[in-house]
């Protein structure tokens, strides 16, 4: 984990992720603290293979024109971006085009080689790594996904309450792992809170475990009944 925090946690950096499958690495969202997270752990930009976007925050985009500029005229690559089809173009126009438009650079395809996926669909990303992006509730008219990956193990991006999913999820499709935003303190309003998710169903809750949460993080140790913080800068094998 690149970080676990929430968008204005100062403890923690954005919530954001690298997935290594096989020998090659996808970067799970691109936050505003993406760079210095990567800087700290000592990854080079240079062995990410692909970027994929949950929805546009800058918790979860801000380091996008970074990537991108660094990318191209550090290390001369266009990484592989692959983004659920409905938000490429907000991407471009209503946040990167600002810093990455110039004369020889008029379209995001002049920064990353996009490949746009289908929400519902399973796509194959990297060797030995699937996903299906499902749409989920966070801001009213704003497209945000979370990820089943390889059918066992869900990645909310930041989602609304969302009890049927979780418990189609463990239930039916044998999920077996749920990385889940949490907010420690209600109202959740755009996200899911700690006593949201403490109500569901034990086996289900036995999967989760806790990430985008504030700075009063400590306080909640050993107040999450089964579920378990994801902790930043650690690797989770599954
Ligand atoms: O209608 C809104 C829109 C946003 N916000 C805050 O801004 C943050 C943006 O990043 P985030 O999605 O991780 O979390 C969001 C919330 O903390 C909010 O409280 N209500
Ligand atoms: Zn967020
Ligand atoms: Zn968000």
């Amino acid at each position: 984990m690149l970080g676990t925090g929430s968008a204005f946690a100062k403890t923690y950096f954005n919530t954001n992720a690298l997935i290594y499958a096989d020998h090659n690495t996808l970067l799970l969202d691109c936050g505003i603290t993406a760079p210095l997270s990567l800087h700290q752990l000592g990854k080079p930009l240079s062995e990410i293979d692909a970027v994929l976007i949950s929805h546009i925050h800058a918790d979860h985009i801000g380091g996008m024109e970074e990537l991108a500029f660094r990318m191209k005229f550090v290390h001369g690559r266009r990484p592989v971006l692959y983004i659920p089809e409905p938000l490429a173009q907000p991407l471009w126009d209503s946040s990167l085009k600002g810093g990455l438009l110039q004369d020889e650079c008029p379209s995001l395809d002049d920064y990353f080689d996009v490949r746009l996926i289908r929400p519902g669909a399973k796509t194959e990303l990297l060797p030995g790594l699937a996903v299906e992006p499902i749409q989920t509730a966070h801001i009213p008219n704003k497209n945000s996904y979370s990820f089943l990956f390889n059918a066992t193990f869900f990645y909310s991006a930041d989602l609304i309450f969302n009890p049927e999913l979780l418990r189609n999820l463990v239930e039916e499709r044998g999920c077996e792992t749920i990385f889940h935003d949490c907010q420690l303190k209600p109202p959740g309003i755009v996200h899911t809170t700690l006593d949201e998710l403490l109500s569901l169903p034990l086996p289900v809750q036995e999967r989760i475990w806790l990430m985008h949460y504030d700075d009063t993080k400590p306080q909640y140790e050993g107040k999450t009944g089964v579920m378990r913080f994801v902790e930043q800068h650690r690797r989770y094998r599954f």
